[in-house]
């Protein structure tokens, strides 16, 4: 049975269980239950703090992971990213008061207030710029109001927290996350359960791809297939069908969802008629 750590709170927890619904497998009723058994799937779900699940992934109890890419370089375990999710899509940065720091070397000597210690110290490190580091729990943007530091380093999503406490970053981000899937580093190939981790990765990338393309269908004249070919060439390539009027095709190929109607009108243009999109619920590529 495979065993995976999935997010009990936060930004991650809703999504993360929205994405394993999506890819097929059970998840708990009320967000009280802590682990549960999906028999048909062959999988143990264990709900647990976003913070700890790199750590009980590097300690070889857990095959997997569900958590932010960011949680997972602050904790410094053992573990690597094998997948990511394209949700709970942040940046890592500086910020402090208008006109207090330009970059990082206005640091030195400061004091840094943040929930991730792990990452502000490695980074600070990196640069050689000694300055201190204040852990907080949480609501870090109100540390320089209340005095306990000059800088905070923070998530940024939409930059309204910041802004609500009159802030503003400084300097390049430190990082950019997302909510990835982890496994113990060097576990590739190890397990036994190595062919359940690959149809749970596929599975996941299926829900993926879904999210993000569109399946087009359109005619067109002969004369003009290779044009648009060029404008839909699919993953692969597309399929192409003769119709029952001569000298026309029937195409079918899948499309980024983003860019559907930017296609349709290019198809169009050159003559391709009867476009139709389409969603894709889920798909194994
Ligand atoms: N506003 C946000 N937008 C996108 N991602 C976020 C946001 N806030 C936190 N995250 C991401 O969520 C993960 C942190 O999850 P965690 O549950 O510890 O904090 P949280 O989502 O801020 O929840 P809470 O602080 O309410 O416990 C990190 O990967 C972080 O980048
Ligand atoms: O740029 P924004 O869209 O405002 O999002 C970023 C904020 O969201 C998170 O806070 P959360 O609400 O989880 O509170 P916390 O600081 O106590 O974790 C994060 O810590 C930032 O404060
Ligand atoms: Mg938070």
């Amino acid at each position: 049975m495979l065993r995976i750590a999935v997010p009990n709170k936060g930004s991650l927890s809703g999504p993360a269980a929205e994405m394993l619904h999506e890819a097929g497998y059970q998840q708990r009723r009320e967000s009280k239950e802590l682990r549960i058994v999906d028999p048909e799937n062959e999988v143990e779900f264990f709900y647990l703090r976003p913070r700890d699940i790199a750590i009980y992934v590097a300690s070889g109890r857990l095959d997997l992971g569900i958590t932010g890419r960011d949680l997972l370089i602050d904790s410094g375990a053992d573990a690597e990213e094998i997948l990511p999710l394209g949700f709970a899509r942040s940046t890592f940065r500086f910020a402090a008061k208008p006109n207090a720091a330009n970059g990082i070397q206005d640091l030195k000597g400061k004091t840094v207030a943040t929930s991730y210690e792990g990452i502000v110290a490695g980074h600070l490190a990196d640069h050689g710029i000694d300055a201190s580091v204040v852990h907080l729990d949480g609501a870090v943007e109100t540390a320089i109001q209340l005095g306990v530091a000059e800088v905070i380093a923070d998530v940024v999503e939409t930059g309204t927290s910041l802004r609500n406490a009159g802030l503003e970053v400084f300097g390049e981000p430190i990082m950019k996350s997302e909510a990835i899937v982890i496994r113990r580093t060097g576990a590739d190939g190890e397990e036994a359960d190595e062919s359940k981790v690959q149809q749970f990765l596929r599975r996941l990338q299926g829900v993926l791809v879904a999210r993000t393309y569109v399946m087009m269908d359109y005619d067109c004249r002969v004369e003009q297939l290779e044009k648009a070919v060029a404008l839909t060439p699919g993953l692969e390539s597309p399929t192409v069908s003769p119709l029952h009027n001569e000298g026309w095709v029937a195409v079918r190929a899948m499309v980024p969802a983003k860019e559907a109607q930017r296609i349709m009108d290019d198809l169009y243009a050159i003559g391709a008629r009867a476009i139709l999109t389409t969603a894709i619920h889920a798909c194994r590529l």
